[in-house]
């Protein structure tokens, strides 16, 4: 017997999408070991801060479908941990009314149903004070969004994994991987054996796929996470029920832009880019562009007269984008005991309980609950190359 230990299933990330396979793991019974390469938790990677949006306003059904669902199971974990994860504040959409982003979010919503409010120009400002609607702008409520909290949701799910008997190693980073009927997961601190393994490393990705003679056309960004100062104070407050906001990309480009009511620091709301520039994820805070900022600072101005139109506190965050902006849920197209979760392009957090159902089935050889014809590999077709 050597000294290597054997798992059901090894999971390569603790950010919010390993965490919730690792957990889904652990609930079918796997022995299932959670590696994370730095200490817990962390702010190194895109599953830290406190807050992030979850809604089922979106362009396509196949995500609003999955938030049908991924919303029991936020509830769910809820229950189980007696926390609260969810704050409900609605999520006010605006975009050029004649656009086609817009339209499609606008479809969307009421084609499945979701509960909405249309605003128009004339009662706009009596529903959402200290905001500025854009000339053309339309606007709509999904009134089911809100806040996730974020730090807090890690920490539930990390902990409900381990009272399941899941190990969680962190401080332990992948240095290699053989695949083969038996997995080999060499660490800077062990090696370890394993039937099944989940590759859910974030802007990582491609360096841990690159052992298994893969790489996925994947874009590194950082993301300026701005927190903007209110004027008087509360009155962008969660507590009033600001809502979340989310501008759709029109003509401009420029207006990709999103917020989140004041929460977790007193007084500050967060508006942020939907952009970022490209970055290595180990050299993150080498990446200084600030244009991004510029874009917001004349936003603010413009749009909410009662926050100062500059930001108070910057903090780094990263995106993964993939170049159609879809996650990648998918099977190692030469290894099927491998399973990889990536490119969670900037929205993927809200998600994480159903892309950790999806992962443990992939994992386990099940027939996935949703079409994941969105999320394979195969839709990069020649952008996929081999790293070998
Ligand atoms: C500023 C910002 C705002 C966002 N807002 C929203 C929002 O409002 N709503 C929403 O739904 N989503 C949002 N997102 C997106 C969401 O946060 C991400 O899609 C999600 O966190 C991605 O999680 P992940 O687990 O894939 O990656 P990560 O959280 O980066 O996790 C990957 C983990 O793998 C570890 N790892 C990598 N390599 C190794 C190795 N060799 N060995 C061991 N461990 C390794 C990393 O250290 C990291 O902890 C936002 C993201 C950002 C940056
Ligand atoms: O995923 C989300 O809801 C947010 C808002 C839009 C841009 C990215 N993240």
């Amino acid at each position: 017997m050597s000294s290597t230990e054997e798992y059901d299933c090894v999971v390569i990330g603790a950010g919010v999408q390993g965490s919730f396979t690792a957990y889904r793991l652990a609930k079918n019974n796997q022995r299932t070991l959670l590696l994370e390469q730095f200490v817990l938790p962390h702010t190194r990677g895109s599953s830290h801060g406190q807050t992030r949006i979850i809604r089922k306003a979106y362009e396509q059904d196949f995500y609003t479908h999955m938030m049908e669902e991924c919303y029991e199971l936020w509830a769910q974990l809820e229950r189980e941990a007696g926390v609260r994860l969810y704050r409900q504040t609605g999520l006010l959409v605006m975009g050029p009314e004649n656009s086609q982003n817009y339209q499609l979010i606008k479809t969307t919503l009421e084609r499945n149903k979701v509960p909405t409010v249309v605003l128009t120009r004339d009662n706009f400002s009596q529903h959402i004070p200290n905001f500025n609607l854009a000339e053309g702008d339309g606007a709509v409520v999904d009134i089911t969004a809100g806040v996730l909290y974020a730090d807090r949701a890690l920490k539930t799910v990390q902990g409900q994994f381990q009272k399941l008997g899941g190990i969680i190693r962190d401080k332990e980073k992948v240095m290699d991987i053989k695949p083969g009927p038996v997995v080999t997961v060499s660490t800077s601190a062990g090696v370890y054996r394993t039937k099944r393994l989940v590759i859910t490393a974030g802007p990582w990705a491609n360096r841990l796929l690159s052992h298994t003679g893969l790489q996925l056309p994947l874009e590194v960004v950082k993301i300026n996470v701005c927190y903007w100062k209110e004027k008087v104070p509360g009155s962008y407050d969660v507590k009033r029920r600001f809502p979340c906001f989310l501008l759709t990309e029109g003509e401009e480009a420029d207006e990709h832009i999103y917020g989140l009511p004041s929460n977790e620091y007193p007084g500050l709301v967060k508006i942020c880019y939907h952009m970022g520039s490209e970055t290595d994820p180990d050299q993150r805070d080498k990446q200084t562009d600030r244009s991004d900022i510029d874009i917001l600072q004349r936003y603010v101005a413009r749009c909410l007269p009662g926050l100062i139109p500059e930001p108070a506190v910057v903090e780094s965050c990263m995106y993964t984008l993939t170049p159609d902006r879809h996650f990648v849920l998918d099977r190692h197209p030469n290894h099927s005991n491998i399973v990889i979760g990536a490119g969670f392009s900037g929205h993927g957090f809200k998600f994480g309980p159903i892309i950790g159902k999806l992962l443990c089935e992939l994992s386990l050889g099940e027939v996935p609950s949703y079409d994941l014809s969105p999320f394979r590999i195969t839709r990069f077709q020649a952008k996929t190359k081999s790293a070998l």
